[in-house]
């Protein structure tokens, strides 16, 4: 469990909004009362659509998704039986695999072109496993290379240091504003290969809020969490919604799912094969038969969980 903040010497606030954005997360949620419970289902406000999103591994088709859109300002998880193809779809979604064929829009602009250290930009951030060269970095340089698109990176603002200097002291700023707001500024300069599996787990959340982003995007963020830490990790998934975030998770925890998630999409073999709020989902026959049709844990989560 994180201990409480240690007594420091005058910690920067706390930002009331982490992100202004003007999204009405009610009106958001409440949209998703009219969307048919089927794969491929249109929404009222989507951020995020693909399209005929194809993605082959030699022989295996890993992804072959039709259509899929993501509402704004809600929390949609992304599950499915093992080797269903999420990570894939979730690395194709990010920019960080290309497609056979398909196409990728965000905020209505194709983004198929966009390199994957350009999203962020964009507007979309994921969140990444803390590897090992960044556990050799502290907590605080690790939040300052979340901050990338910044001034200091374009040529003309190089030769004006004054600039530079005050982004960077920017940055600083929030990277230490973020580290309150986790509950994490007593380990701003501990190496972060010393945090615990859901202390990381915190810091690559709080990393990809560097770039204020629009959009983010969770991969397992409850895999090697502790139990302690669970509640803390699923509030602030759901304090980023309630700022306005898009929230778009890939989990194997059911009870994540169920708990926090305002729309559930499901895949196997690679395509969406059932989408609708998450009570809906245990009852969906193809839901049931694919986990069924998976490994006997899969089968066995789907059956305790939903
Ligand atoms: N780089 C790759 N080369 C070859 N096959 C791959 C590669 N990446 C994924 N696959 C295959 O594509 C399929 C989908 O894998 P993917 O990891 O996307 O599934 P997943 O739903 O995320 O599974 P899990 O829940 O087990 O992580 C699997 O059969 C996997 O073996």
């Amino acid at each position: 469990m994180i201990p409480e903040a240690g007594p420091k010497s005058s910690p920067p606030e706390t930002p009331e909004r982490l992100v202004p954005l003007d999204v009405d997360v009610s009106a958001a949620r409440a949209a998703l009362a009219d969307v048919p419970w089927e794969p491929g289902a249109p929404k009222p406000d989507p951020i995020l659509i693909a399209d005929h999103v194809v993605r082959r591994f030699g022989g295996l088709t890993a992804v072959d998704v039709d259509h899929v859109e993501v509402q704004r300002g809600v929390i949609t998880a992304l599950i499915g039986p093992n080797g269903a193809g999420k990570t894939t779809l979730f690395n194709l979604l990010t920019n960080f695999d290309t497609p056979d064929e398909g196409r990728r829009t965000f905020n209505g602009e194709v983004i198929d072109k966009v390199p994957a250290h350009r999203i962020a930009n964009h507007g979309m951030v994921r969140t990444f496993q803390l590897t090992k060269a960044l556990s050799k970095m502290t907590v605080i340089e690790n939040m300052k290379l979340g901050a990338t698109g910044q001034k200091g990176e374009k040529l003309w603002r190089s030769l004006l240091p004054f600039t530079w200097s005050a982004q960077e002291k920017e940055i600083e700023q929030r990277a230490d504003a973020l580290l309150v707001h986790f509950k994490m500024d007593h380990m701003r300069d501990e190496f972060a290969g010393t945090l615990s599996g859901g202390q990381r787990k915190l810091l690559e959340m709080a990393r990809a809020l560097m770039v204020e982003p629009e959009m983010v995007m969770l991969d397992e963020p409850m895999a090697g969490v502790n139990p302690a830490l669970t509640q803390s990790l699923l509030g602030h998934v759901t304090g980023l919604r309630d700022q306005g975030m898009t929230v778009l998770f890939v989990e194997h925890d059911m009870d994540m799912v169920q708990e926090i998630s305002d729309w559930v999409i499901v895949m196997a073999e690679g395509k969406i094969i059932a989408e609708g709020p998450p009570a809906s989902i245990g009852q969906n026959q193809a839901v049931v038969d694919a986990y069924l049709g998976s490994s006997h844990d899969s089968a066995l989560d789907l059956d305790q969980e939903l």
